[in-house]
């Protein structure tokens, strides 16, 4: 059984068949040089991927198993374990093992804020991931989010974002995310640093999603949880609170758990006191 499932293909325009011929050639060139760490997490073998609670409650798949590991931490705002230890471990050793290949072989972009490593194949590895996880979620989020995923999911973004200390000398250097080509600027553009705590957070935001997992991947670290602050639009980001408690909350991330909430729900990331943390995040969208 394959576990990624196959998109559905969209009409493309020209821009996007240029934009995707030069993911594709970008991939190639890490491909042919890039030396995978842990191959077998490539594999993607779900006992080893997801914890049994997870697998569980998605073969089969009913409104009724997933309820049963799903905790409705505050309105709208879901979380489950899913990953294992020793996956997310090795998931985050890859990555950092890919970071430094990626800055050793000088696939690096500067901007004027940030570097921001380009890892295609990690990227292209996150969004298997991210497939195999939407292949069972999917149902699931058509049961949760009826109002934005009545009509279905049929396209997705992963990414892995790191935040920690902020090193003395270079901000800049610390950044760390990975992104595609594609997505190199978001959401990079919303982080910044922090310049009384000298750490790093991620400021207020709505994603551009439906729906968006956040799975943690590790490893140790102190502070670094989401807020949440109640849904928007884009445009009304900003307006002020008006259900108090009921549109605050500030999630802990623990390893190998995922939060699952709308893209409008507004948030950001509180500043890591101590230690490095690494997410896994899928955007799920729907095409119009
Ligand atoms: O740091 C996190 O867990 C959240 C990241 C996030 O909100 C984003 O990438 O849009
Ligand atoms: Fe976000």
């Amino acid at each position: 059984m394959s576990l990624v499932q196959q998109q559905p293909q969209a009409s493309l325009d020209t821009d996007d068949q240029i934009r995707i011929q030069m993911h594709r050639e970008y991939k190639q060139r890490i491909l042919s040089s890039y030396q995978r760490l842990h191959g077998e997490i490539y594999s993607l073998d779900p006992a080893s991927v997801f914890v049994p609670s997870f697998l569980k409650a998605v073969t089969p798949k009913s409104e009724e198993n997933f309820k049963s590991i799903m905790v409705q931490a505050a309105p709208g705002i879901y979380t489950f374990e899913m990953l294992q230890p020793k996956f997310c471990e090795m998931l985050l050793e890859e990555v950092l093992h890919m970071e430094k290949w990626a800055h050793d072989s000088n696939f690096v972009y500067k901007e004027t804020q940030f570097i921001i490593l380009l890892v295609i194949v990690h990227f292209g590895y996150c969004c298997e991931i991210c497939m195999c996880a939407q292949g069972f979620c999917l149902y699931l989020l058509s049961v949760l989010f009826p109002e934005v995923c009545g009509s279905g999911l049929d396209s997705h973004h992963g990414y892995v974002v790191e935040y920690g200390e902020y090193i003395e000398t270079d901000a800049e250097l610390y950044f760390r995310g990975v992104r595609c080509a594609n997505h190199m600027k978001s959401p990079g553009e919303e982080f910044r640093t922090d310049q009384r705590s000298t750490h790093i957070i991620l400021h207020f935001h709505v994603d551009d999603s439906e729906v968006t997992l956040n799975v943690c991947l590790g490893k140790q670290f102190s502070g670094g949880e989401l807020y949440f602050r109640g849904v928007r639009c884009a445009n009304h980001m900003k307006s002020p609170e008006k259900n108090l408690p009921l549109e605050h909350y500030d999630y802990p991330h623990v390893p190998g758990q995922a939060v699952l909430h709308r893209g409008s729900h507004r948030h950001g990331a509180k500043a890591i006191t101590n230690g490095i943390r690494a997410n896994l995040i899928m955007w799920c969208r729907t095409v119009e």
